[in-house]
Formats: structure tokens, sequence, C-alpha cells
């Protein structure tokens, strides 16, 4: 029997998008003709619809889809997700139609309402072993656990979620009542590392069941913030017998092989994956992440205030990166066409160019980058920028704002009757800077219709270490789900491995804000605490869920008792202070296995007591 998988890249509400993608996979499957083909979970409308799928018209225009979909299923069986409202109650369904008839909808059991997913607030879960007719648009039609059956061989589903609940996973039902496939349709997210976890729940299920596994990722940043790797796997008694590239930059990924039921491959132990490295996944995933942004928000390229520092270089390679990578994959011309950022005259120019100087010559068109200094700025990071821009091919300007920030200055010290003075008024100094940033670098962004790139990373979002309206400007914030720490050392292993020599002058430089005078040099690590520790602490409270006594017990012996105590103080009171700034960063790629996102990964109370009873019981206050 011949399964196929195609990932996909669909997007929320775009109807045209994502029945083009899935016709595509459909016209493949036939000419390959295979058996069965598996499409992503919610793949009709997006998986992201949110709380579009309270709406009763919702759910109707995906039946109606449904319905176009099915006249495409000519001599195949094609699997494909989309939500179906009974009685008010939404649920998470994945259709089976074969050979143009809508055989039945299997309803996932076990709802994902962890970290990133709020799946209960919109589904219903469906009761395990059982099945109910529904009356459709005049039809009747069933829905529910249901066993389906191809040439002999029983089949049936876990929908993503239903594959992570250990001993309730349905396939524990499905063996006694002998099914041998058992099919998969994903919105599983990227994280770093992750991969591992869900090449175990779908390798080792199929050893432990004696069955042939399917399963099917979506594909792309479906729709801003979360990011799927659109992996297709097929294994068979413990074998793998498929598993495609990830992070791809298609729409459409088709994979499809051959399996036997009749003499099936024995059963083995199971072949570890060879050990991740975070560092190639993170920067594949960003890449397709900005790729995905930028065509779906229709913007014409990013702008990116460009200190020299280590933030903002990341973004500006990150870019480069992305065009380096999209044009490998899928070629010039589709590049061009997907970003629409040249004209067919300029995509003939420029196919006479190729590796390195292709790369720059669309990172010029794509990417502008100002360095906007102030007397407190220095030569290393102006170097730094300049060198970085223009070994990436990066449009670069040079201005300074001192002019801006003298003219602030004194229309208050006139206003209030007092000079202000770094003594008293440090952080209104500070701040004055960074904000008189934001007025030119969005105007840049304004004249060329593109994206302003933030450069918060997660550290600094955890104790508010930005200034609001200020450096945290911006449309999206591409590295605000990892942490300073990861921000460093992949900068190093970036000029090691993938060759942006441009980076050395960065990986030089110790992190500054350069908001005070150059003479009382600042560093964050000063003016906050360690990155390493911070990062410590913070995943400690906010993944493992410590209280401050356990995070600071657990620490004890890094740092000299009183010294530990005023950073997880800091670190504590800073985090409270800050979840109004959090609320309002722009919206950023969830990157890590846990990000601090109040709109995705993790809520917390704007206004709270702060953990004062908690710190004082540690005797930290
Ligand atoms: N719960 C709450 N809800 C709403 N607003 C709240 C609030 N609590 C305080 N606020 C308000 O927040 C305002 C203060 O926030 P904000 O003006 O952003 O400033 P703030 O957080 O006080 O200071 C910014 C910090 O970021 C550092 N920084 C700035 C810029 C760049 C870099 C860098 O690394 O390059 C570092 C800087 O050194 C300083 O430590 C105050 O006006 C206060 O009233
Ligand atoms: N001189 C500058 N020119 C242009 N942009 C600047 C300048 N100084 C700061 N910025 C903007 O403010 C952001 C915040 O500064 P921050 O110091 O946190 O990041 P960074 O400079 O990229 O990295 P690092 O913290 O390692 O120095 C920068 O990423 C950049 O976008
Ligand atoms: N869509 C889903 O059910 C995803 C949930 C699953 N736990 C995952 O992270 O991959």
């Amino acid at each position: 029997m011949k399964l196929a998988g195609a990932a996909l890249n669909q997007t929320p509400l775009d109807w045209e998008n994502n029945l083009n993608n899935i016709k595509t996979a459909i016209e493949q499957a036939k000419e390959q003709k295979v058996d069965i083909l598996c499409l992503p979970e919610m793949s009709i409308p997006g998986y992201g619809c949110e709380d579009l799928f309270l709406s009763e018209w919702f759910s109707a225009e995906c039946f109606e889809k449904l319905l176009e979909i099915k006249e495409w299923c000519e001599g195949v069986i094609v699997c494909v997700g989309l939500p179906i409202r009974l009685n008010g109650i939404t649920y998470n369904t994945a259709c089976v139609i074969k050979n143009k008839e809508i055989v039945g909808f299997t309803a996932k059991q076990f709802l994902a309402n962890d970290g990133v997913h709020y799946e209960t607030r919109w589904f219903s879960s469906w009761v395990a072993n059982t099945v109910q007719e529904f009356e459709m648009l005049g039809q009747s039609y069933q829905i529910g656990d249901i066993i389906y059956e191809h040439q002999g061989v029983k089949f049936a589903f876990e929908i993503c979620e239903d594959a992570w609940r250990n001993e309730n996973r349905p396939a524990y039902r499905h063996k006694p009542k002998g099914v041998q496939l058992i099919i998969n349709p994903s919105a599983s997210h990227f994280a770093m590392s992750k991969t591992d976890v869900r090449y175990h729940l779908v390798v080792d299920a199929s050893k432990q069941f004696e069955c042939t596994y399917l399963y099917v990722n979506l594909l792309g940043n479906e729709a801003g913030k979360m990011i799927y790797d659109g992996e297709i796997l097929i294994a068979q008694n413990g074998n793998v017998v498929l598993r495609n590239q990830l992070l791809s930059f298609k729409s459409v990924d088709f994979e499809c092989a051959e399996v036997s039921f009749d003499s099936p491959l024995p059963v083995v132990d199971v072949t570890p994956l060879p050990p991740v490295d975070e560092n190639i996944e993170f920067i594949s995933a960003i890449t397709v992440a900005l790729f995905d942004y930028l065509r779906k928000s229709r913007s014409r390229g990013f702008v990116l205030s460009l200190s020299g520092g280590a933030d903002s270089s990341l973004v500006a390679v990150a870019v480069a990166e992305m065009v380096h990578r999209a044009v490998e994959e899928i070629g010039l011309e589709e590049f061009a066409r997907k970003t629409n950022c040249c004209t067919p005259n300029e995509v003939s120019d420029l196919k006479l160019l190729s590796g390195k100087e292709l790369r720059n010559a669309l990172v010029g068109k794509l990417l502008v980058t100002a360095y906007q200094g102030t007397v407190n700025s220095s030569d290393n990071t102006f170097q730094s920028a300049q060198e970085l821009a223009k070994s990436i091919g990066a449009v670069f300007y040079n201005w300074t704002i001192d002019e801006e920030v003298r003219s602030y200055q004194s229309k208050i010290e006139n206003a209030i009757g007092r000079r202000l003075t770094w003594e008293h008024d440090d952080i209104t100094l500070q701040n004055i800077q960074a904000r008189v940033r934001a007025p030119g670098i969005w105007m840049m962004a304004n004249l060329t219709n593109s994206l302003l790139l933030a450069t918060s990373n997660r550290s600094e979002a955890s104790v508010g270490y930005a200034t609001m309206d200020g450096d945290t400007a911006g449309s999206i914030s591409p590295i605000a789900g990892v942490d300073k720490a990861f921000v460093r050392q992949w900068l190093v292993w970036a000029q090691q491995h993938l060759g942006y020599d441009g980076l050395q002058y960065v990986n030089n430089l110790q992190p500054s804000a350069e908001l005070r005078p150059l003479a009382n040099t600042q560093t964050d690590e000063e003016d906050l605490m360690p990155y390493p520790l911070l990062n410590q602490i913070e995943r400690m409270a906010f993944y493992d869920r410590l209280s401050p006594q356990q995070v600071f017990a657990n620490l004890r012996g890094t740092y000299p008792d009183d010294q530990l105590k005023s950073f997880v103080q800091r670190f504590y009171t800073l985090w409270s202070r800050n979840q109004w700034k959090r609320e309002r960063y722009a919206p950023a790629f969830h990157l890590d296995d846990y990000n601090v996102d109040p709109r995705s990964w993790l809520r917390f109370p704007i206004l709270s007591g702060g953990f004062k009873e908690e710190l004082t019981e540690v005797g930290i206050r």
C-alpha cells in the first residue's frame, strides 16, 4: 500500500492558499498512485484560527470547502482536518474522503491545553469508543472514534495531542480492535530539541503496537508566532520507513512510501536520532518564520536599528540567512514571486549572480539598517554595525540623535525649572535616548512598507530591561523567545559555522546599552546580574514553576549567599514590575521550550504583590 503525507504551509482564513495547497498535494498523490494521503491537523481553515472556531458561520464555511475538496479525490483516500460544530459545540476532526465520498469524521479525544495551546477554549473532547450520526446540508455522516478499512487493512487516528497522553492514548484502544495503521494529522509547534520527543512518540508506538504509523505535521509560520516543522514520518514495527527534511520553505512538502501489510518489516529496536544541534535548529526555524511573516503580512522588507551589539546583529544575520536558505531551496524566481521583492527585469539581472553575491544583492533589497549614535555610543559598536551591514549587503544609514535628545531635554528642563543630571535622573536620561531612536526608524519602515524588527531577547523581557516605546518599538520581535546567553553563543557559532565574518566585531564586545556617558561604562550584566544566572532563575521560576525559596536553595553555592539573595530579589522584583511591558511586546516567535509572552506561553498578573512575602520568607528582603 502506498502511503503519503503532505506538510502544508497554511494560513488562517486564507482559503485560496489553503485549498491550492490541498489540491497540489492531492494531485501529487494521484500521480504517484497513492492509496492514503494524510494532510495536517485543521488543514482546511488553518490550525491557528483561535476564536473563529466559536462562530457558526466559520465551521459551515469549512464544511463547504470540504465538499469542494472531496470532488478532487478520485481514486484516493484523503484525510483532511476541519472543525465540525454540532449543537453549539466544536470538534477538532479529521475527515476521511474515499474516492470522492465522505466516509466519516474522527474527532480529537485529547485537547492540547498546555504551553502555547489553548484548545479547550474552542473545542470539546470526543469520548473514546463512541460514534454518532449527524446531519449536514441534508446528508447524514458518522463522527467519532471510527475504525476505517482499506484493502482489508484497518486504520484509525490519533490527532496530534492524542498521541502525547501516555497510557491514555487512543493507540491502546486501537490495538485490540485490529488496527494495523495509525494516522496522525498534527499541528505540533516547533521548539528546540522537541523533534526527538515526537520521533519517539511515533516510532516507538509503531513498535509497541506492532503497526504502521503515518505522521504529518503542519509547515511554516502559520499565523505569526508558532512555527511548524512540517515533519512527515512513516514507521512500521519500530523501523523508520520515511522521514523528511524539516522546516522547508516550500508551500507543500509531499512525501510517499510503499509499505506492506502482508509481509511487514520485522519488529526491531528503535534507532535513536543523532543528537540535535540547537544552533542549527534555531536558524532553520527563525529563517522560515521570517520568510512566512514577510510574505503573509504582505510587507516589502525589513527595517532594523542596528547598534552593532549582539541582539540587533543576530536579527540582521537571521534576515540574510533567510534569503540565502530560501533561495537555495525554492530558487530565485519563486523567492521573488513569494516575497514580491523584485520586478521580472530585476530577477533577470539577479540571475547572473550566485552564492554570496546573489544573497547580498537580495538583502540589499530587503533589509534597511541604521546606526543611530549618541555621544554615549562607542566607535566599537559603530564599526561593528557598519562592517556587519556591509558584509551581508544590507542598506546602512548612519545618523546621530543627539540633537533630538538635547531638544527634548531642554524642553523638559525649561518646563520643570531645573537641569537634569545623571546623579538624579539616570533612568530618565537613558530612556529618552532609546525613545528618540524610535521615530526615525519607524519613518524608514513606513517609507518602504517594511516590518520594523524589534531586537528584545527573553532575558530582557523577563526583567523589563528595555525602554517602552523606545527599543521595544517594532512590528515583530524575532528573538524575544530566546535568552541572551543563547544569543551570544549563537553569534560565535554563526561566525564559525555559517561564515558570517562580519560578526567578528560583535563577538568581541561586552553587551552594553550605551545609554550612560562613556566615562561611566555601562554593561547589562552590571545593571542586572550575569545573564546565565538570570536565565537559570527565570527557568526555575517559570518553567519548573519553583517558589523563590526553592530557586534560592537550588542556586546556593553558585554565588556568595548575600549576592545571590540580591540577584534573586532583583529578578523577582523586576519580573513583577514589568509584566505590563511583556504585554506590549511586538509579536514574537516561539523558539525555545518556553517563552514569556503572555499571549502565548506564560500568563502572569499585571498588578501583583511582587512576591514580597515569599522573598521575605527566604530572608531575601
Ligand atoms: N504595572 C505597570 N503598568 C503600567 N506602567 C507601569 C507599571 N509599572 C511601572 N510602569 C511605568 O513604567 C514606566 C517605566 O518604564 P520605561 O520608561 O520603559 O523605563 P524603565 O523600565 O524604568 O527603565 C528602562 C530600563 O531598561 C534599560 N534599557 C533601556 C533601553 C535599552 C537598554 C539596552 O539594553 O539597550 C536597556 C535601562 O537601563 C533601564 O534599566 C514608568 O513611567 C512607570 O510609571
Ligand atoms: N547606537 C545605536 N544605533 C542603532 N540602534 C541602536 C543603538 N543603540 C541601541 N540601538 C537599538 O536598541 C536595541 C537595544 O539595545 P541592546 O543594547 O539591548 O541590544 P544590542 O545593542 O543589539 O545588543 P547588546 O545588548 O549585546 O549590546 C538595539 O538592538 C538596537 O536596535
Ligand atoms: N495540536 C496539538 O495537539 C499539539 C499538542 C502537542 N502536545 C504538541 O506540542 O505537539
